[in-house]
């Protein structure tokens, strides 16, 4: 079943010089999946995500998410549906400064009211799944990038939303620590079938999802799925990118994935 369905979007930025960023897009998202949305820079992939989460308008065309177009529904209601449904991880992580890691995952709870023993039943959960229980009380300036990821993860998950959306989250972590934060999602994917859309210029990023739906000014360009081998997929991924004329992709394809 979908969980999202995203139908004939269009949207056009006016200004001095308007521009059609999305041009009569369609795809679904399927409950428990894990796409990746790839494409050039400047083909509309912050823009999509921007108006899946509600952040921006489509211009026209229609997002429903589990049934419901959030862009119909009044202002209150749209805060509680997004807080609700939506969990966001972002590549400069968006941590409070001020606030320890503890105080930073609860948070979305705290906006909800939820009562202090149920904030805390699944804060331990969360820390302990994410090996964060060592760090509880730093604060954003004192944990690697890798910690402070997975401390965003955990915010992401807190609530249990019904998707997550991802915007470059390895985009500012190594590769070993990319690594890590990948068979997170990936985990999370699976054992709690939490669906997440990421996107990502990394074809290895990618090679974690179920499915790569490729995007080229705003169109829909191709999509490929994964089969058993995430070698093949990335080979095949790579392909695609040549094809979009995606950057360094020969000097990636000897790559052996870890
Ligand atoms: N607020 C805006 N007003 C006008 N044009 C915009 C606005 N935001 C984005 N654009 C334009 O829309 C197009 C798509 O931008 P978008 O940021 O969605 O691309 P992207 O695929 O996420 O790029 P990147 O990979 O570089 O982040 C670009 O040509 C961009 O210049």
């Amino acid at each position: 079943m979908p969980i999202l369905e995203i139908d004939n979007m269009t949207k056009v930025y006016e200004g001095k010089v308007t521009h059609r960023a999305i041009n009569q897009l369609s795809f679904t998202v399927e409950e428990g999946e894990f796409l990746a949305i790839m494409g050039p820079s400047g083909s509309g992939k912050t823009t999509l995500l921007n108006m899946i989460s509600t952040v921006d308008e489509p211009t026209s065309g229609t997002i429903l998410m589990k049934g419901v177009d959030p862009h119909q529904l009044p202002e209150n209601e749209l805060a509680y549906f997004r807080r609700r449904e939506l969990g966001f991880v972002f590549q400069n992580f968006n941590l409070l400064q001020t606030l320890t890691v503890e105080e930073n995952i609860v948070l979305p709870l705290t906006l909800d009211n939820q009562s202090v023993d149920e904030m805390e039943k699944r804060l331990t959960m969360i820390t302990e799944r994410l090996s964060l229980t060592q760090i509880l009380h730093k604060r954003p300036n004192e944990i690697s990038g890798g910690q402070a990821q997975r401390t965003a993860i955990g915010r992401a998950l807190i609530h249990r939303p019904s998707l997550i959306l991802a915007d470059e989250p390895t985009g500012n972590l190594d590769s070993n620590t990319s690594k890590d934060v990948l068979e997170l999602l990936m985990q999370v994917n699976q054992e709690q079938k939490t669906t997440i859309v990421m996107v990502t210029h990394d074809p290895i990023a990618a090679s974690y999802c179920d499915r790569v739906l490729f995007i080229k000014d705003g169109e829909f360009f191709n999509e490929i799925h994964k089969d058993d081998r995430r070698q093949m997929f990335f080979q095949r991924i790579l392909n695609v990118l040549s094809l979009l004329g995606g950057g360094q992709v020969g000097d990636l394809s000897t790559i052996r994935l870890p």
